[in-house]
């Protein structure tokens, strides 16, 4: 068994934020080294500037604390994320459609990246940008009877590279190009079916319980060893976004600041109130 610092054990419940509202709770197992990331933005933690912000800091926290293993979940047991705030999309506010796709940008780097083993514990549907926090994890483990998946097309935007290299790199080439045009979701058990997910779980205490066990699969493991080789094997996918970062903001915010997007993103947000 691998000890971890004395200075990651000093670190026990904190909540982050940059605004008096907490949209990030961090808590970290101090005997196990364990950190539980609970995303909390009611009602359907969709996800914003603020929440991006606070979601990068508690990673950048977590990584610099050499934490021994990330569980991600809501704390709805009915959403885990509903993507990215649309609402952040005609947003006027000058230079916050930049930093909204930045602060994006850095999350999925730090996510993808990290150094600590990661779980996605999806207890809640999973679209879009839900879907590209629970692929960025090494573990899925999801709560049956909900939906996950890219449904970028159904909105009529593309979905980045990026979120395309995620999905492949779990499903393969020829099931995410199938899933990404057609926008598809997929239950619970579909996604079990095609490797989308790994288990599902009854309830989220099934959930964060089947989370801990796959992080205990580390407990013999240097974290070094462990480390480097996940390093090894998405260093290229992470890199790929690195190296591109600015392009990839450029073409993000013409595409969704055109004409023709915004249009159907309207009409896709009073399609979601009319679903009611
Ligand atoms: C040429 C191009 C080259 C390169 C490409 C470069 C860039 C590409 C450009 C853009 C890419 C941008 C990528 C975007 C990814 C995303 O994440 S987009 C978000 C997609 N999300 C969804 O489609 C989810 C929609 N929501 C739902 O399906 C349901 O809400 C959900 C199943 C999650 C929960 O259902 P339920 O519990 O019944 O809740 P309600 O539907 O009643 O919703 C409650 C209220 O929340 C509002 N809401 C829901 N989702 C969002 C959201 N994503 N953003 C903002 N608000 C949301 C909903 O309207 C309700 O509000 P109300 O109570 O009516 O006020």
């Amino acid at each position: 068994m691998f000890l971890r610092r004395s200075v990651t054990l000093a670190m026990s419940l904190k909540n982050y934020s940059s605004e008096a509202k907490n949209l990030v709770a961090v808590a970290v197992n101090n005997q196990t080294g364990v950190a539980t990331v609970t995303l909390q933005r009611p009602p359907v933690n969709s996800l914003n500037l603020e929440l991006l912000n606070e979601l990068s800091s508690a990673l950048t926290e977590l990584e610099e604390k050499k934490a021994r293993g990330i569980i991600l979940k809501s704390s709805s047991d009915s959403v885990f994320s509903a993507g990215l705030d649309i609402h952040e999309f005609s947003n006027t506010e000058e230079g916050r459609l930049k930093k909204f796709w930045t602060a994006l940008q850095d999350v999925w780097i730090k996510l993808y990246g990290h150094s600590a083993p990661t779980v996605a514990c999806i207890n809640g549907h999973a679209p879009a940008g839900g879907c590209l926090l629970a692929l960025s994890c090494e573990y899925r483990v999801m709560l049956k009877q909900k939906t996950i998946g890219l449904n970028e097309t159904k909105l009529g935007i593309v979905a980045p590279l990026w979120f395309i290299a995620s999905m492949e790199n779990v499903i393969g080439r020829r099931l995410t190009e199938l899933s990404l045009t057609t926008g598809k979701m997929y239950t619970t058990e579909e996604a079990l079916k095609i490797g989308l997910i790994d288990e599902i779980a009854e309830d989220t205490n099934d959930a964060v319980s089947k989370s801990e066990n796959f992080l205990k699969l580390f407990q013999n493991i240097s974290p070094f060893a462990r480390s480097q080789t996940k390093k090894f094997i998405r260093g290229n996918t992470v890199q790929s976004l690195v190296k591109t970062r600015e392009a990839d903001l450029k073409a993000f915010i013409d595409d969704i600041t055109s004409e023709k997007v915004q249009k159907g993103l309207k009409v896709y947000m009073e399609s979601l109130k009319k679903g009611k």
